[in-house]
């Protein structure tokens, strides 16, 4: 796989940064995830492939193992609060001091800088600042947030992910590591590079939800089907228009030029009428093999059936009968090979990764003893 052999160390976080641990889990790395001890359960739901190392890091024992464990290691993932990992000594200059090709990935809201750097914030906060929330919502009502997407995964740990491989490759020829600042509102506004670069293009003039886009235009937007499912329409281009206006048995004559934007109001109540009246099933038969950009709207637990998604193996179950999506992209020699096993219990691994960066045997029992270290392999064995 594309990142076998890269030793990362990802301390414990609520959602973009276990994610960002999954991904480079997915594609081959070694993911050694640090959690609390006492703790009676992961929050971590992107744990796929990763190991789990239980320490106190209250105490300056539990701090000084996984310095040792980070310094061996090729990446540092930290989603804390700015300053958390200057104030127990694990700050970027301490650790790239002993090991200068590590690479820290410091993954927050605000980023390391300005006056916001030190404000607790979650996905929406992030996407407020990043201008794009103002765009999000359908006509004459309130911003919405498209769930934790865009500046959790998307912003934050797709970007995160994206960074560290950057900063890999980059290693590979000088031999440096270095420091990756991923802000979430920054990484969100990244990704939203369109919205500002398409301004020239008159595709946003209008109040939120009634652009191209946003669902303003009647051509894309989702509507209800009579058994309650619902369709995606995406019929932007004229030639592909038209193939909806015949799917849907209507004339083109009989209605609004396409681009008529005072008219889209009457053409979305046509379209509205017309998708109610057969159900899901019913229209992906009309439109299927066409090029009418019609698709059913699928259920997470639909898609996995789907015969498109099926003849690609884009979905998978795991060994607790759990489906998640395959990793992306496919590469075609090193693609990644998610793990189908189950998650990691918190500490399952203490013992055997302690082992592994060099600790002696009795170093690590009394680190257990002491409640330094937490290892639960007995539960794991269960
Ligand atoms: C919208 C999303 C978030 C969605 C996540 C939800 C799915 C989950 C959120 C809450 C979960 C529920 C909850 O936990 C209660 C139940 C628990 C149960 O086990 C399961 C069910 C639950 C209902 C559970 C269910 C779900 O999991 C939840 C609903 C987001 O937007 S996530 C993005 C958030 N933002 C960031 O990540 C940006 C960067 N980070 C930050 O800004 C801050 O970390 C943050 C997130 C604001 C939190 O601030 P906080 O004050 O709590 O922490 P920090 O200032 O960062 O400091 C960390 C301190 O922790 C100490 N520490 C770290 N590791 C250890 C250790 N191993 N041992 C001891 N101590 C440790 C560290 O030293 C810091 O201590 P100090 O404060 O003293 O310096």
């Amino acid at each position: 796989m594309a990142l076998a052999g890269v030793r990362v160390i990802e301390l414990a976080g609520l959602a973009p940064a276990p994610f960002c641990g999954m991904i480079l889990a997915d594609f081959g790395a070694r993911v050694i995830r640090v959690d609390r001890t006492k703790v009676p359960m992961t929050v971590d739901t992107q744990a796929r492939g990763k190991q789990s190392v239980a320490l106190n890091l209250k105490n300056p024992r539990g701090v000084a193992v996984l310095k040792r464990l980070c310094v061996q290691s090729d990446v540092v993932l930290e989603p804390y609060r700015k300053g958390v990992m200057e104030k127990m000594g694990l700050g970027p200059e301490d650790l790239l001091k002993e090991n200068p090709r590590l690479i820290y990935a410091r993954l927050t809201g605000y980023g390391q800088s300005g006056s916001y750097a030190k404000a607790a914030g979650h996905d929406i906060n992030y996407l407020a600042m990043s201008g794009l929330l103002s765009m999000l919502g359908r006509s004459s009502e309130k911003p919405y947030a498209p769930l934790n997407l865009v500046a959790d995964f998307a912003g934050g740990g797709l970007m995160c992910a994206f960074g560290i491989v950057l900063a890999l490759l980059e290693r590979s020829r000088s031999g440096q590591g270095q420091i990756i600042d991923a802000s979430m509102v920054e990484g969100a506004a990244y990704v939203g590079s369109f919205m500002w670069k398409s301004r020239s293009l008159g595709l946003w003039n209008r109040p939120r939800g009634e652009n191209l886009l946003d669902s303003g235009a009647p051509f894309y937007d989702t509507y209800r089907t009579s058994d309650g499912k619902y369709i995606a329409v995406g019929a932007i281009e004229p030639q592909f228009y038209q193939q909806l206006i015949q799917g849907l048995g209507l004339y083109e004559a009989d209605l609004p030029a396409q681009m008529s934007v005072s008219d889209w109001p009457q053409l979305r109540q046509t379209f509205t009428r017309v998708f109610a009246s057969k159900t899901q099933e019913e229209w992906i038969r009309v439109f299927d093999g066409t090029d009418a950009c019609v698709t059913p709207v699928l259920s997470l637990d639909e898609v996995l059936s789907h015969p498109h998604n099926q003849a690609r193996g884009s979905f998978f179950k795991d060994s607790q009968g759990e489906i998640s999506p395959r990793p992306a992209p496919v590469l075609s020699r090193s693609p990644a090979e998610p793990c189908h096993s189950r998650d990691p219990f918190i500490g399952e691994h203490t013992r055997s990764v302690l082992k592994e960066y060099g600790f002696e045997q009795a170093q690590i029992e009394q680190l257990l003893s002491a409640g330094i270290a937490e290892c639960n392999e007995a539960k794991a064995r269960l």
